[in-house]
């Protein structure tokens, strides 16, 4: 098949490349010009594990190209993807400019019948405006399909190859056949491809990431009373996981959920209820726990420190929202620097992928290293962000020599308590007792 995806952000990069990697031809369209030129010269321009190998090949074999140019880009495409920004806007609701601005683009120049995919996460009612758009000046026919993505940043290449389920929402037979013939390679047995009418597919997709969002902040209230009752999430999440019911995964209680979905999926989402008329009391009371949970640690570090932070050096381990990105979207350790900093206090960072983009955010208020263990030389404590695997082991002899003092906030839970009180640690945890080793 012949495909044009229309943005390069994540999700554009990995649905081109992976429906390259089955075997059709595909064209990706970005505005961003300097990205296209790197992309055209065999530069990846996201770390997303996995992704790059399959990026080399498919381009190097010719199946998988970039373009400035929308015309060129969707000539004698049979489906185009618009894999482009929905951000929030001003008052929270989900931002279309981007989306429309491509509809209005594509009417006058669709020269044969073609099925056009929002594969961005968009309100319900977002695919009869695309309709609406495109139907200004088309002069073919072209059937508008919602068909939501719900890959997870880091374990993207596995999450699109092998998806639980795909969900495409269209009432058109002849997009119903195209889409389950693009679809075919993807859908394992047993991992269906559930077709319903667009409004229901795009509030899938919200439901998902609203009740993933939920999910967590559970947990993460749940972690805030272990707090105060003498209780140990971790063993509370083993307790509950087991239950089939309610699932082993998405239950580690931590610093807040990020990233560049959950926090403004959560937040659209209760837009859409309110302008619908409804209260959706759940939804207000996950962000507003999230709020508070991102910067959970800081009353621990002012507790440990007396409440002055003025001249202290902190060491932070981990930058990016999530282990195996680079992305820090939403990232709860962006707003741990603000508050230290805020504070009086100096950061050393260290994270493996996500410190260049760091840098270009932040500047010099904070300095990077190029290792975990240089960050720790002279600093006052060690705070975790992000649970990067290599953080999980780490050598507590060549930590003892570096660190001021032998303390640890740590965001994720990344310790076992008995371990962390016998290497002599102050360690504070999440819904967890702190280890209380200073006298
Ligand atoms: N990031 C994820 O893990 C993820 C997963 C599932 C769904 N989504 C949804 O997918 C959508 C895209 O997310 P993303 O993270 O890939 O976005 P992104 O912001 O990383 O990238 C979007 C890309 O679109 C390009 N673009 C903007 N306007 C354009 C235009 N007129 N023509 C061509 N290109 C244009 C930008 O230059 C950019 O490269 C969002 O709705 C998001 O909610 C994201
Ligand atoms: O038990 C958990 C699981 C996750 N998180 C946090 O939740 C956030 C999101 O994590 P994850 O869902 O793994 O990453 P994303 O790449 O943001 O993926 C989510 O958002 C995507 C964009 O919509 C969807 O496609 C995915 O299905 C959905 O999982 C991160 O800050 C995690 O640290 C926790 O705190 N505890």
């Amino acid at each position: 098949m012949r495909i044009a995806v229309i943005g390069t952000g994540y999700v554009g990069l990995v649905t081109g490349t992976c429906f390259a990697e089955t075997g059709n031809q595909v064209i990706c369209v970005d505005i961003d010009a300097k990205k296209v030129e790197k992309m055209k010269n065999g530069v990846i321009p996201i770390y997303e594990p996995g992704l790059e190998e399959l990026f080399l090949r498919n381009s190097n074999e010719g199946r998988l190209k970039f373009t400035t140019s929308l015309s060129e880009g969707i000539k004698d495409a049979q489906v185009i993807f618009l894999a482009l920004p929905t951000p929030p806007g001003a008052d929270g609701s989900a931002d279309l400019k981007y989306i429309l601005k491509v509809a209005d683009d594509l009417g006058p120049i669709l020269e044969n019948y073609v099925v056009v995919i929002d594969k961005s996460t968009v309100p319900v009612g977002t695919a009869e405006k695309v309709q609406a758009a495109i139907a200004k000046n088309a002069k073919v026919e072209f059937d508008v399909v919602s068909n939501p993505e719900f890959l997870r940043e880091g374990v993207a290449v596995e999450d699109f190859m092998k998806p639980d389920r795909v969900v495409i929402g269209t009432k058109s037979d002849k997009a119903k056949a195209v889409m389950t013939k693009l679809y075919a390679p993807l859908v394992r047995q047993g991992n269906p491809v559930i077709f319903m009418d667009e409004r229901s597919a795009e509030m899938t997709k919200y439901a998902a990431n609203a009740f993933l969002a939920t999910k967590i902040t559970f947990m993460n209230e749940i972690a805030n009373l272990c707090e105060k009752v003498g209780a140990n999430v971790d063993d509370i999440r083993r307790g509950i996981g087991t239950d089939s019911r309610i699932g082993k995964r998405f239950l580690f209680a931590g610093i807040g959920y990020g990233g560049s979905c959950f926090p403004k999926d959560v937040q659209a989402l209760e837009k859409t209820s309110k302008e619908n008329d409804y209260d959706f009391k759940i939804l207000k009371a996950v962000m507003d726990v999230n709020e508070n949970q991102k910067t959970k640690l800081i009353p621990m570090i002012n507790e440990y420190f007396g409440g002055d932070l003025k001249g202290k050096t902190f060491a932070m381990w981990g930058l990016a929202f999530k282990p195996y990105t680079d992305d820090i979207r939403e990232a709860p350790a962006l707003y741990n620097i603000d508050a230290l900093v805020e504070a009086g206090a100096t950061i050393k960072a260290y994270d493996p992928e996500a410190m260049p983009n760091v840098e270009a955010l932040v500047g010099d208020k904070i300095t990077f290293t190029s290792g975990p263990y240089e960050a720790l030389k002279d600093a006052d404590a060690l705070l975790i962000m992000t649970e990067w695997p290599q953080f999980r082991t780490p050598e507590f002899e060549v930590m003892n020599v570096l660190l001021k003092n032998k303390v640890i906030f740590d965001g994720r839970n990344l310790y076992e308590l008995d371990e962390i009180a016998e290497k002599g640690y102050t360690y504070y945890s999440i819904g967890r007792e702190t280890v209380n080793s200073k006298q």
